[in-house]
């Protein structure tokens, strides 16, 4: 089995090429990954989709795209390397017999790494056509893209039908936001400083924010999100993924199983959310028409193509426990919606106030410290610390002010460029090493979590609160947090267009 960590070459086989995500984000990721010279210089890509097409035709399609969604200018030499590697495959993913013209582009003697770009509902047949034309192999490493299913038991049956092919050490299944750059920054910041790791419990936590805005809508994918909602296309994914991060126990290892069994550990201590309590842990909103930066945008019931009596949720709040030792009494508020004001990803850690005032009525309510982790954009950790003011007074008393740590990345590593989670996570599948992988008990047992929320909203039968595009979401979000004297931080890209 060739399934260690390791740098060979490798028949890359990207099923769906002429699709979306391969167009905008797999082959653009693919160019950046020939540019840095991380591609072993014998791999090949083999673009898969069910259209004849010539070679010397895919690859001006390729290139085309590379300029739209890539560099606008190509490095010649990079293209042409790239341009090397391609092969092209016209395969009908429904139709077992069309595989076998596979075995002209890929070498059985090496590893294959197959690429579903596709919709979920065609992965068993491609693992099923894959099989049928004997290709395959315990070298061959699969990857799926989210979302895999739309509850546990649809996500059973995708997971079912892929494992009848493939083992689970063979599986990549895809949440882009463990490839971001910062969101790969939780475990170093946790892990390889002290002065976060011996703080990071609720002796020393009062509560954690999780808050992942986009100023985009739906863009065009009514379909698709309409009946998945935000719930299913962020939480169930991105949002989990972040939390898990920021509350496992440190891992034995950075090997992926170490890290998945922590991450799977955090996930099956959520407590429930369920009929008794959901009213007092979620809100759920639905934009109108409004103003995102300044430009009018229709409300989420008259986008294109909408079912205009749709209770789809765009946005979501809610109120999450882990019910074990280290965050006995720690809310971790999460938050994700469409059409806000401006695109943020944010963790903030909100320490608890010290248990003794020494500096007289005036600041009788010393703000707690506060440890702000900014996914995207301006990515950058970001600490406020309380200090005294210089100078002299004549009451001799101390003046105290609100000062942060601030370290941006752009500026701290100013000669580095920041890749793309794709980026990122292709080079891993290439090396063979799932830690940024999620693994089929994490993604079930995140559904468990998810599918009784999404249950109680059902039987309650109320609409989501409608919010204005271009806010924060619903007004009942801010309750959420002010029953408990708390508030959602506003986040320093809002604060800087004051
Ligand atoms: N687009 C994005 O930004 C994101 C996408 N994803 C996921 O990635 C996957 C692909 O999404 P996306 O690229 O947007 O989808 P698209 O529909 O744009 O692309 C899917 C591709 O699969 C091809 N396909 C479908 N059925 C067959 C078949 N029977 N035989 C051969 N080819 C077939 C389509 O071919 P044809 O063009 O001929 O119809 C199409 O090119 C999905 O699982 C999606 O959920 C996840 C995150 C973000
Ligand atoms: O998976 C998805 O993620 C994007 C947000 O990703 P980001 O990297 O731009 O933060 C979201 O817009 C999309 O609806 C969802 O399917």
């Amino acid at each position: 089995m060739v399934l260690e960590n390791s740098y060979e070459p490798c028949d890359f086989v990207l099923f769906g090429t002429l699709g979306d995500l391969s167009r905008r984000k797999l082959l653009p990721s693919l160019y950046q990954l020939e540019k840095a010279e991380l591609i072993h210089p014998d791999t090949t890509i083999v673009g898969v989709a069910r259209h004849e097409m010539e070679l010397e035709d895919y690859i001006a399609e390729v290139r085309a795209n590379l300029v739209k969604f890539g560099d606008k200018e190509l490095c010649e030499d990079t293209w042409e390397r790239l341009k090397a590697r391609l092969h092209y495959a016209c395969v009908d993913m429904k139709d077992i017999g069309s595989y076998c013209v596979l075995e002209d582009h890929v070498d059985p003697a090496r590893t294959m790494v197959c690429y579903l770009a596709t919709p979920p509902s065609i992965y068993g047949d491609i693992c099923r056509g894959l099989h049928g034309c004997k290709i395959i192999d315990s070298s061959v490493r699969v990857v799926l893209e989210k979302p895999i299913g739309h509850d546990l038991e649809s996500s059973k049956v995708i997971n079912e039908q892929v494992a009848e092919y493939f083992d689970e050490k063979q599986i990549y299944r895809i949440d882009h936001y463990l490839g971001k750059e910062t969101v790969l920054n939780l475990v170093a910041l946790r892990f390889a400083n002290s002065i976060f790791a011996t703080n990071w419990d609720h002796n020393c936590i009062d509560h954690v924010q999780i808050s992942v805005a986009e100023s985009v809508g739906i863009e065009g994918r009514w379909g698709y999100f309409d009946d998945a909602g935000q719930m299913r296309d962020m939480v169930q994914n991105h949002l989990l993924q972040i939390l898990s991060l920021v509350a496992m126990e440190p891992p034995t290892t950075l090997d992926a199983d170490s890290i998945r069994d922590e991450k799977l550990k955090v996930l099956k201590a959520l407590r429930p959310i369920n009929s008794s309590n959901i009213s007092d842990s979620t809100v759920r909103g639905q934009y109108t028409a409004g103003f995102v930066k300044g430009e009018e945008v229709p409300g989420y019931l008259e986008e294109e193509g909408a079912n205009t009596q749709s209770k789809t949720e765009t946005f979501i709040a809610i109120k999450a426990e882990i019910d074990n030792w280290r965050w006995a009494g720690v809310p971790f508020y999460l938050r994700t919606g469409k059409r806000m004001p401006s695109k943020v990803s944010e963790v903030v850690i909100y320490f608890k106030r010290q248990p003794h005032n020494l500096f007289g009525d005036s600041f009788k309510n010393l703000p707690p410290n506060k440890l702000v982790i900014r996914l995207q954009p301006d990515e950058g950790v970001e600490i406020t610390v309380m200090n005294k003011v210089p100078g002299l007074t004549s009451s001799g008393s101390m003046d105290l002010q609100k000062s942060k740590l601030n370290l941006s990345f752009s500026e701290a590593f100013a000669d580095d460029r920041i890749p793309d989670a794709y980026e990122k996570l292709l080079l891993e599948v290439m090396l063979g090493n799932q830690a940024l992988f999620v693994r089929r008990d994490e993604i079930e047992q995140a559904w468990t979590w998810v599918d009784s929320i999404l249950e109680a909203w059902k039987s309650s039968n109320e609409p989501p609160e409608p919010y204005q595009a271009g806010t924060w979401g619903p007004v009942d979000s801010i309750g959420l947090l002010a029953r408990a004297n708390r508030s959602w931080y506003e986040s320093k890209t809002v604060r800087k267009k004051k």
